[in-house]
Protein backbone atom coordinates (compact mmCIF):
# COMPACT_ATOMS: atom_id res chain seq x y z
CA UNK A 1 0.00 0.00 0.00
CA UNK A 2 1.42 3.40 -0.83
CA UNK A 3 4.21 2.48 -2.95
CA UNK A 4 2.86 4.06 -6.29
CA UNK A 5 1.16 1.00 -8.08
CA UNK A 6 -1.79 2.96 -9.05
CA UNK A 7 -0.25 6.34 -10.10
CA UNK A 8 2.79 4.70 -11.79
CA UNK A 9 0.79 2.17 -13.75
CA UNK A 10 -1.33 4.59 -15.11
CA UNK A 11 1.90 6.99 -16.31
CA UNK A 12 3.59 3.86 -17.74
CA UNK A 13 0.38 2.88 -19.70
CA UNK A 14 0.43 6.39 -21.08
CA UNK A 15 3.82 6.29 -21.86
CA UNK A 16 3.34 3.10 -23.87
CA UNK A 17 0.30 3.67 -25.42
CA UNK A 18 -1.18 0.84 -23.42
CA UNK A 19 -4.27 0.12 -21.87
CA UNK A 20 -4.74 1.14 -17.92
CA UNK A 21 -6.64 -1.37 -15.30
CA UNK A 22 -6.53 -0.52 -11.50
CA UNK A 23 -8.28 -3.15 -10.20
CA UNK A 24 -9.27 -1.97 -7.18
CA UNK A 25 -11.18 0.59 -9.29
CA UNK A 26 -12.83 -2.27 -11.20
CA UNK A 27 -13.67 -3.51 -7.83
CA UNK A 28 -14.91 -0.75 -7.02
CA UNK A 29 -17.51 -0.36 -10.06
CA UNK A 30 -18.67 -3.83 -9.24
CA UNK A 31 -19.24 -3.47 -5.61
CA UNK A 32 -21.38 -0.42 -6.31
CA UNK A 33 -18.92 1.38 -3.27
CA UNK A 34 -15.81 2.18 -2.35
CA UNK A 35 -13.61 -0.28 -0.99
CA UNK A 36 -13.98 0.82 2.50
CA UNK A 37 -17.71 0.83 2.64
CA UNK A 38 -16.83 -2.70 1.40
CA UNK A 39 -15.21 -3.57 4.20
CA UNK A 40 -17.02 -2.68 6.64
CA UNK A 41 -20.55 -4.15 5.31
CA UNK A 42 -18.80 -7.41 4.30
CA UNK A 43 -15.25 -7.75 5.85
CA UNK A 44 -12.26 -8.92 4.58
CA UNK A 45 -12.88 -12.19 3.52
CA UNK A 46 -15.53 -11.51 1.36
CA UNK A 47 -13.23 -8.45 -0.36
CA UNK A 48 -10.59 -11.01 -0.88
CA UNK A 49 -12.57 -13.57 -2.40
CA UNK A 50 -14.12 -10.68 -5.02
CA UNK A 51 -11.06 -9.40 -5.56
CA UNK A 52 -9.97 -13.15 -6.74
CA UNK A 53 -12.67 -13.02 -9.18
CA UNK A 54 -12.20 -10.18 -10.36
CA UNK A 55 -8.13 -11.13 -11.15
CA UNK A 56 -9.09 -13.68 -12.95
CA UNK A 57 -12.73 -12.79 -14.66
CA UNK A 58 -11.54 -9.12 -16.16
CA UNK A 59 -11.30 -9.51 -20.02
CA UNK A 60 -7.58 -7.78 -20.04
CA UNK A 61 -6.55 -6.46 -23.56
CA UNK A 62 -3.65 -7.52 -25.51
CA UNK A 63 -1.65 -4.56 -24.32
CA UNK A 64 -2.03 -3.60 -20.85
CA UNK A 65 -0.84 -2.07 -17.66
CA UNK A 66 -2.29 -3.24 -14.31
CA UNK A 67 -2.30 -2.19 -10.89
CA UNK A 68 -3.45 -4.50 -8.15
CA UNK A 69 -4.13 -3.25 -4.63
CA UNK A 70 -1.22 -3.91 -2.45
CA UNK A 71 -2.78 -7.49 -0.59
CA UNK A 72 -3.94 -8.92 -3.83
CA UNK A 73 -0.43 -10.86 -4.37
CA UNK A 74 -0.75 -12.54 -1.06
CA UNK A 75 -3.92 -14.38 -0.99
CA UNK A 76 -4.46 -17.20 -2.91
CA UNK A 77 -2.32 -18.15 -5.82
CA UNK A 78 -2.53 -15.05 -7.55
CA UNK A 79 1.67 -14.14 -7.51
CA UNK A 80 1.52 -17.57 -9.62
CA UNK A 81 -1.09 -16.94 -11.54
CA UNK A 82 -0.24 -12.95 -12.42
CA UNK A 83 3.33 -14.34 -13.47
CA UNK A 84 2.11 -17.10 -15.60
CA UNK A 85 0.09 -14.27 -17.68
CA UNK A 86 2.46 -11.29 -17.35
CA UNK A 87 5.39 -9.52 -16.43
CA UNK A 88 5.32 -8.49 -12.88
CA UNK A 89 6.86 -5.79 -10.90
CA UNK A 90 7.72 -4.88 -7.16
CA UNK A 91 7.99 -0.93 -6.22
CA UNK A 92 9.80 -1.30 -3.14
CA UNK A 93 10.04 1.28 0.16
CA UNK A 94 10.75 1.30 3.35
CA UNK A 95 7.91 1.40 5.69
CA UNK A 96 8.81 4.93 6.77
CA UNK A 97 8.13 6.00 2.71
CA UNK A 98 5.48 4.08 2.80
CA UNK A 99 3.83 5.73 5.96
CA UNK A 100 4.59 8.98 4.69
CA UNK A 101 2.93 8.97 1.95
CA UNK A 102 -0.04 6.75 3.03
CA UNK A 103 -0.82 9.90 5.60
CA UNK A 104 -0.89 12.26 3.18
CA UNK A 105 -3.18 10.21 0.92
CA UNK A 106 -6.49 10.92 0.25
CA UNK A 107 -7.51 7.18 -0.28
CA UNK A 108 -9.35 5.23 2.40
CA UNK A 109 -7.48 2.12 2.92
CA UNK A 110 -9.29 -0.12 5.97
CA UNK A 111 -6.63 -2.01 6.48
CA UNK A 112 -4.69 0.87 7.72
CA UNK A 113 -7.49 1.53 10.57
CA UNK A 114 -6.62 4.97 10.75
CA UNK A 115 -3.26 4.32 11.94
CA UNK A 116 -0.77 7.54 12.19
CA UNK A 117 2.73 8.40 13.24
CA UNK A 118 4.68 5.77 15.01
CA UNK A 119 2.25 3.16 15.54
CA UNK A 120 1.37 2.97 11.17
CA UNK A 121 5.47 2.75 10.44
CA UNK A 122 5.00 -0.46 12.97
CA UNK A 123 2.00 -1.81 11.73
CA UNK A 124 3.48 -1.47 8.28
CA UNK A 125 6.90 -2.68 9.15
CA UNK A 126 4.80 -6.08 10.19
CA UNK A 127 2.63 -6.14 7.14
CA UNK A 128 5.69 -6.01 4.92
CA UNK A 129 7.28 -8.81 7.12
CA UNK A 130 4.33 -11.13 6.58
CA UNK A 131 3.75 -10.42 2.62
CA UNK A 132 7.07 -9.54 1.29
CA UNK A 133 7.52 -13.37 0.31
CA UNK A 134 4.45 -12.68 -2.00
CA UNK A 135 6.15 -9.64 -3.19
CA UNK A 136 10.16 -10.86 -3.65
CA UNK A 137 8.80 -13.37 -6.29
CA UNK A 138 7.67 -10.95 -8.82
CA UNK A 139 9.61 -10.71 -11.98
CA UNK A 140 10.98 -7.28 -11.76
CA UNK A 141 11.89 -5.13 -8.45
CA UNK A 142 12.76 -1.86 -8.80
CA UNK A 143 13.53 0.74 -5.89
CA UNK A 144 10.12 3.30 -5.39
CA UNK A 145 12.35 6.22 -4.34
CA UNK A 146 12.92 8.25 -7.84
CA UNK A 147 10.50 6.71 -9.54
CA UNK A 148 10.20 7.75 -13.47
CA UNK A 149 8.54 6.14 -16.17
CA UNK A 150 11.98 5.21 -17.87
CA UNK A 151 12.93 3.57 -14.58
CA UNK A 152 10.06 1.30 -15.06
CA UNK A 153 10.14 0.52 -18.64
CA UNK A 154 14.42 -0.28 -17.94
CA UNK A 155 12.88 -2.78 -15.55
CA UNK A 156 10.35 -4.70 -17.27
CA UNK A 157 12.50 -5.23 -20.29
CA UNK A 158 15.64 -6.18 -18.52
CA UNK A 159 16.43 -10.00 -17.76
CA UNK A 160 15.15 -10.11 -14.48
N1 LIG B 1 7.27 8.84 -6.45
C1 LIG B 1 6.42 9.40 -5.59
N2 LIG B 1 6.86 10.38 -4.76
C2 LIG B 1 6.02 10.93 -3.87
N3 LIG B 1 4.73 10.57 -3.70
C3 LIG B 1 4.25 9.60 -4.49
C4 LIG B 1 5.06 8.96 -5.47
N4 LIG B 1 4.32 8.01 -6.09
C5 LIG B 1 3.11 8.07 -5.52
N5 LIG B 1 3.05 9.03 -4.57
C6 LIG B 1 1.89 9.37 -3.71
O1 LIG B 1 1.77 8.30 -2.77
C7 LIG B 1 0.39 8.02 -2.50
C8 LIG B 1 0.10 6.56 -2.83
O2 LIG B 1 0.19 6.37 -4.25
P1 LIG B 1 -0.71 5.28 -5.00
O3 LIG B 1 -0.38 5.38 -6.43
O4 LIG B 1 -2.14 5.43 -4.60
O5 LIG B 1 -0.11 3.94 -4.36
P2 LIG B 1 -0.69 2.45 -4.31
O6 LIG B 1 -1.64 2.29 -5.46
O7 LIG B 1 0.53 1.60 -4.42
O8 LIG B 1 -1.35 2.33 -2.97
C9 LIG B 1 -0.42 9.01 -3.35
O9 LIG B 1 -0.78 10.10 -2.53
C10 LIG B 1 0.56 9.42 -4.45
O10 LIG B 1 0.28 10.72 -4.94
O1 LIG C 1 -2.87 -3.85 1.09
C1 LIG C 1 -4.10 -4.09 1.16
O2 LIG C 1 -4.54 -5.07 1.80
C2 LIG C 1 -5.03 -3.21 0.42
C3 LIG C 1 -4.52 -2.28 -0.45
C4 LIG C 1 -5.36 -1.34 -1.20
O3 LIG C 1 -4.76 -1.01 -2.46
P1 LIG C 1 -3.45 -0.09 -2.63
O4 LIG C 1 -2.25 -0.96 -2.42
O5 LIG C 1 -3.53 0.43 -4.03
O6 LIG C 1 -3.54 0.98 -1.60
C5 LIG C 1 -6.76 -1.92 -1.41
O7 LIG C 1 -6.72 -3.02 -2.30
C6 LIG C 1 -7.36 -2.35 -0.11
O8 LIG C 1 -7.55 -1.21 0.69
C7 LIG C 1 -6.50 -3.39 0.63
MG1 LIG D 1 -3.63 1.63 -5.67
Amino acid sequence: MGCGKTTWSRKLAAKLGYEFIDLDHALEEQMGMSIAEYFSSFGEDAFRKLESDVLKQTKYPENVVVSTGGGLPCFFDHMEWMNSNGKTLYIKLSPKTLADRLENSKTIRPVLQGKKGDELVEFITGKLAERESFYLQAHHHVDGIDMSVEKLEGAINSAG
